[in-house]
């Protein structure tokens, strides 16, 4: 069926993702919190009501799909309502997911995630003015945590395809609980948590020639990067690998 996608591979492509999400963690950490950034009342953009963050946002989300971005199934927009069509030929991605993988997004949970929980907990209080790189880096964030978590979408079919027996008759019975069970891989998540956590402690180091005075001290702290895999990139992922799999035999 389709094309031989591995557990393996699409294990790999999340490894490397991680990299992705903690640089944009520690590009975002530069700047403080700028809340005027995500004040309604501070933008006051002709024509264009909302934040400055939506304004920037929306722009570049039409930008890249006039671009092709969301032409690849790997892309979701956090709005998705009003998009213009892409203008570029179209690639023919392999055609990996069932149908109803293009349904299933869930930016506005990591959206309200990402605002109310994410970002006051490693972004420092204050105002420098940058508000339009603050911007540009939650997108960065968002984007690279999105992408993630809606990979949860291949790694459930390929997890299907490797035991389709046993994971029929749990989307028969819509049974999210055996599912769960299923998809759930603890000593995976473990490693996750662990490997993220060094590698917000390898690139988030102050690189100096010799002596090393600030061992300790990192750009983003490692236990927030693990904090977020826990309690919400880890957990997020799985929801969308049950959306998916409870879909995959309409
Ligand atoms: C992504 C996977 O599925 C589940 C979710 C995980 C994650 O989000 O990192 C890890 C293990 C599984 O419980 C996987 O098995 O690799």
């Amino acid at each position: 069926e389709h094309n031989n996608v591995t557990l393996e591979m699409v294990r790999d492509s999340l490894i490397r993702q991680e990299d992705t999400i903690v640089y944009s963690l520690i590009e975002r950490a530069r700047f403080p919190l700028n809340p005027p950034t995500y004040d309604p009342s501070y933008a006051s953009i002709p024509g264009f009501s909302g934040s400055l963050l939506e304004f920037f946002v929306k722009q570049t989300e039409a930008v890249q799909a006039k671009a092709g971005r969301y032409d690849n199934p790997e892309e979701h927009p956090f709005f998705p309502d009003n998009l213009p069509p892409s203008l570029v030929p179209h690639y023919k991605y392999p055609e990996v997911l069932h149908p109803a993988a293009m349904s299933i997004n869930i930016n506005k949970l990591i959206w309200d995630m990402y605002f109310n929980k994410l970002l006051p907990s490693f972004v420092s209080p204050g105002d420098d003015g940058n508000y339009a790189l603050t911007a540009a880096r939650d997108l960065e964030c968002l984007q690279a945590i999105s992408r993630r978590i809606h990979h949860g979408k291949f790694v459930a079919e390929v997890k299907f395809r490797d035991e389709r027996k046993d994971y029929e008759p749990a989307i028969r019975a819509q049974d999210r609980f055996t599912l769960t069970n299923l998809l759930t891989f603890t000593n995976v998540e473990e490693a996750v948590k662990k490997r993220v956590a060094k590698k917000a402690m390898t690139f988030g180091q102050e690189v100096k020639l010799g002596d090393d005075g600030d061992k300790g001290k990192y750009k983003v702290d490692p236990a927030i990067v693990s904090g977020l895999y826990a309690d919400w990139v880890i957990p997020l992922t799985k929801e969308v690998e049950i959306d998916y799999l409870l879909r995959r035999l309409d």
